[in-house]
């Protein structure tokens, strides 16, 4: 294959547009443009237009089982919420624990501390005169950043709104600072004095709103041109320079790994082909859903790239850390543990020649390893994943000039 050149239709954010789903049922209206075709947003907006659905499936959407278990918990909805195997598995007390506190009656069904549950009503406190007392409530950040904006979405409708301690490390904090800008589109002010959040009781406002493109998508095209030889360049639609997510950490962390960013007019961004360094050193704690693109490029490129702050990628989809290193290990390539908290992807000898990828009902397993097809061919298994966040992937990479086979069927 030849130089890489194109363009590619990135989707909606989906983090963006579940949030702007629940904020906007909370306003009461407001008119969202560019909503993701995410099967996560997709399932989402099914799931508010529901509101006499005795259960809910979040199927495996982790934002929509935490930020509807709020939402539907704080409107006094009596409801089951549940999801596949995997969603089972994936943690929820922390936001479980504070709900209760709240005033929410909430029951496991299952296994204590995870899905599925039943959702039995709620007394909130009662309002005071008093207003200058907030609700308290201290929670951890380490686990998933999803519970704290799952409770700050429905913070301004509690009688005494909310102020939430933040306890431990806070990973995905970016993702709380895009659910912050999201409020306060729509209307509602929430202060960041750091370790601790604060929003009055206060009314959404029915606004409109665009939702920018998904840099966590961007990320794969990142690797192809990253993969590609020398003289490749893509554009990428709907990408602003200014972005809630952080996500956009791809840009700075590309630029190392040989992709250089251009922002151009009319929210696009132009991925060219550079020199990659030798030795790359990132923490993910912020951006957790990139480590499996850059695990995968730098295997590919033979760079060892030093990687902190994956602690979470063990609760996700799946075990993404031990996925990594089955599927890496395909090819050559490895994720060492080294301690401490610390891994460090390369390779030795990275070959691509007709292996078989495991996907593991994990999204981004499929897009981080599908690049690889610019080194030789492999297979994916279970490519119909990509739809959880990116239904169109493999037809945006048939347009580049990939090609895939059986061609991409629709993925809904
Ligand atoms: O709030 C969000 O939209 C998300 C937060 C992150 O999860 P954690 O907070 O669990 O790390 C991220 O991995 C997920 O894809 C989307
Ligand atoms: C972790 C992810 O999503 P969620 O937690 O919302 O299921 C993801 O999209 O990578």
């Amino acid at each position: 294959m030849g130089p890489l050149r194109g363009s590619a239709q990135v989707p909606a954010s989906k983090s963006e547009s579940n949030r702007a789903l629940i904020i906007r049922a909370l306003a009461g209206g407001g008119t969202l443009h560019n909503l993701s075709d995410a099967n996560d947003t997709q399932l989402m907006q099914r799931l508010l237009q529901q509101p006499a659905a005795t259960i809910v499936d979040a199927e495996d959407a982790g934002t929509v089982m935490r930020f509807l278990t709020a939402y539907l918990a704080m409107t006094g909805r009596q409801v089951e919420l549940t999801g596949t195997a995997r969603m089972k598995e994936r943690p929820i007390r922390v936001l479980v624990d504070a709900l209760r506190e709240l005033g929410a009656r909430i029951e496991y069904l299952d296994q204590e501390g995870y899905p599925p549950l039943r959702l039995l009503g709620c007394t909130p406190q009662p309002a005071t005169e008093e207003t200058s007392n907030f609700t308290e409530l201290r929670v951890r950040g380490d686990i998933s950043s999803q519970y704290i904006s799952a409770l700050l979405m429905v913070g301004p409708t509690l009688p005494h709104g909310l102020r939430i301690w933040l306890e431990g490390k806070v990973g995905s904090r970016p993702y709380i600072r895009m659910t912050q800008a999201l409020m306060q589109h729509f209307g509602a002010q929430c202060r960041d004095l750091g370790e601790v959040l604060e929003v009055r009781p206060q009314a959404y406002q029915p606004t409109d709103y665009t939702v920018e493109g998904d840099w966590s998508a961007a990320s794969y095209w990142y690797a192809a041109v990253a993969l590609a030889p020398a003289g490749s360049h893509l554009t990428l639609p709907t990408l602003r320079r200014y972005s809630w997510q952080g996500d956009q950490a791809i840009v700075g962390i590309m630029a190392q790994l040989g992709v250089h960013t251009e922002y151009l007019a009319d929210e696009q961004v132009r991925l060219s082909k550079t020199t990659p360094a030798k030795e790359v050193m990132q923490d993910f704690t912020d951006c957790p859903d990139l480590a499996q693109t850059v695990a995968v490029v730098a295997a590919a490129l033979g760079i060892s790239v030093t990687m902190t702050g994956l602690e979470s990628l063990r609760i996700k989809e799946t075990d993404r850390i031990a996925a990594l290193q089955i599927e890496l290990a395909k090819f050559g390539g490895f994720l060492l543990d080294e301690g401490e908290g610390r891994f460090r992807a390369g390779s030795e000898g990275f070959r691509v020649a007709g292996q078989k990828v495991a996907t593991y009902h994990d999204h981004r397993m499929a897009m981080a390893f599908a690049p690889l097809a610019l080194l030789g061919s492999l297979a994916i298994e279970e490519p119909r994943v990509v739809r959880k966040s990116y239904p169109q992937f493999w037809r945006e990479l048939e347009k580049v000039g990939f090609v895939t086979d059986p061609a991409p069927a629709p993925m809904f």
